[in-house]
C-alpha cells in the first residue's frame, strides 16, 4: 500500500521527524520562520495529514487546497484557536493537539512570571544597567510577597493545577481558582472554587491559565478590571483573547491592576506602540511559556505520533480534539 503524504508546517525536532519518515512520504517547510500562506496553500494539495504549528490558520481555504484524501490535522500546540474545528467536522477531518506534554513548562513559567513581576525583577535589572544602582535604599522597587496573599487561578486544568502546586512550597495558604467544575484534586493543594466575580474581587495575584473558548474570549474586560483589587497583579499565560487589552491598559493607569506579567497578547506580536508596551509595570514575554527543549521535543513526537496514528488506521487516537465541530473561538 502507498504511504500517506503529510505536510509538516515548520522545522521541527528531528525525534518527531523521524517517526513521520518512517511510515508517510513527508514535505516540510524547514524553516524555524512560519510557511507563508501561499506556501501552505500550495503545499497541503493531496496531502493525507497536516501537521501544524498555532501560526497556521487552518481554515476551510486550506482544507479545500488540501482535497478529499486529508484526513488529520494534528497540531503540534495545546492551544486549537488557529483550527476551524467546524469546519473540520464537516467534512470528517480529524484534529489532534499535544495537551499532556507541556503543562510542566507551562506551569514552571507561570511561577516564573508571576515572581518576576510581583518582585520586579526586570525593574531592578534595568536600573542596574542604566547605573542607577547606588546605596541600599529602604523603599526602592519593593514588591509584594505571596505569603498571605489571596492567589486567584483562573482555569484549573493541568497548567492551573501545576502552578497551584508549584506555589504551595512559597507558603501559600490562600488559593482559590475557578472554572467550570469542582476539579477534584484542588484537595491536594487546598484551593477552593469559587465564583468569576469572586476570583477577581477576592485575588491579590490573578494568574489566567484557562482555555480560551467563546465564554472566555475577553472576559478579562473593562468591567472585570475594574473589580480588581486595587494594587493587584495579573497574569496571563493563557491566551491573549482572553484579555481586552486596550482596557488592560486603562485598567494599569488606574492600579487595577497595579502590575501585569503576559506571555501571550492578542494580537501577537503586541504592536509597538501599544501602550501596554513599555510599560514599567507591564513585563510582555514572546509567547514562550512552553519553550523548553523537553517539551519542544515530545511535542514533536507526540504530534507525530498522533498523525501517523490517525493515518494508520487508528479510531481511538491518543489526544483526539473531543469536542471538534462544536464551536470555533474567532
Ligand atoms: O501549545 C500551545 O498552545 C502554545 O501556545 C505553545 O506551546
Amino acid at each position: 500500500m502507498a504511504k500517506p503524504t503529510v505536510f509538516v508546517t515548520r522545522k521541527i525536532a528531528p525525534e518527531g521527524l523521524k517517526i513521520l519518515q518512517e511510515k508517510t512520504n513527508v514535505k516540510i517547510w524547514d524553516s524555524e520562520d512560519a510557511c507563508p500562506r501561499s506556501e501552505l496553500l500550495k503545499n497541503v494539495a493531496g496531502c493525507d495529514g497536516i501537521l501544524c504549528t498555532i501560526n497556521d490558520q487552518i481554515d476551510a481555504e486550506v482544507l479545500n487546497a488540501a482535497g478529499k484524501k486529508l484526513k488529520v490535522i494534528s497540531t503540534m500546540s495545546v492551544g486549537i484557536l488557529h483550527i476551524s474545528t467546524t469546519e473540520c467536522g464537516k467534512r470528517g477531518i480529524q484534529v489532534t493537539s499535544t495537551p499532556d506534554v507541556a503543562s510542566d513548562s507551562a506551569a514552571e513559567f507561570t511561577v516564573a512570571l508571576t515572581l518576576v513581576t510581583t518582585r520586579r525583577l526586570l525593574e531592578g535589572m534595568d536600573a542596574v544597567l542604566k547605573g542607577e544602582w547606588g546605596l541600599w535604599r529602604p523603599m526602592w522597587i519593593c514588591g509584594i510577597e505571596m505569603v498571605d496573599r489571596t492567589i486567584g487561578i483562573m482555569g484549573f486544568g493541568r497548567v492551573g493545577f501545576g502552578v497551584a502546586r508549584r506555589l504551595k512550597p512559597f507558603n501559600v495558604t490562600k488559593l482559590i481558582y475557578h472554572d467550570l467544575y469542582r476539579a477534584g484534586y484542588a484537595d491536594q493543594v487546598d484551593a477552593k472554587l469559587v465564583t468569576f466575580d469572586e476570583l477577581v474581587t477576592q485575588s491579590d495575584i490573578l494568574i489566567v491559565c484557562c482555555a480560551a473558548t467563546p465564554k472566555t474570549t475577553k472576559i478579562f474586560n473593562k468591567e472585570t478590571f475594574a473589580k480588581m483589587k486595587e494594587g493587584s497583579i495579573f497574569i496571563n499565560t493563557s491566551r491573549g483573547i482572553v484579555v481586552d487589552h486596550d482596557a488592560l491598559a486603562e485598567a494599569v493607569q488606574k492600579g487595577r491592576p497595579k502590575r501585569v506579567g503576559l506571555d501571550v497578547t492578542d494580537p501577537e506580536p503586541l504592536p509597538k506602540d501599544h501602550p501596554l508596551m513599555n510599560n514599567r509595570k507591564v513585563i510582555i514575554t514572546p509567547h514562550i511559556a512552553t519553550n523548553t527543549w523537553t517539551t519542544r521535543i515530545n511535542m514533536a513526537v507526540n504530534a507525530a505520533n498522533n498523525l501517523s496514528a490517525a493515518l494508520c488506521g487508528r479510531d481511538d487516537l491518543p489526544n483526539e480534539y473531543s469536542y471538534a465541530g462544536k464551536y470555533d473561538c474567532r
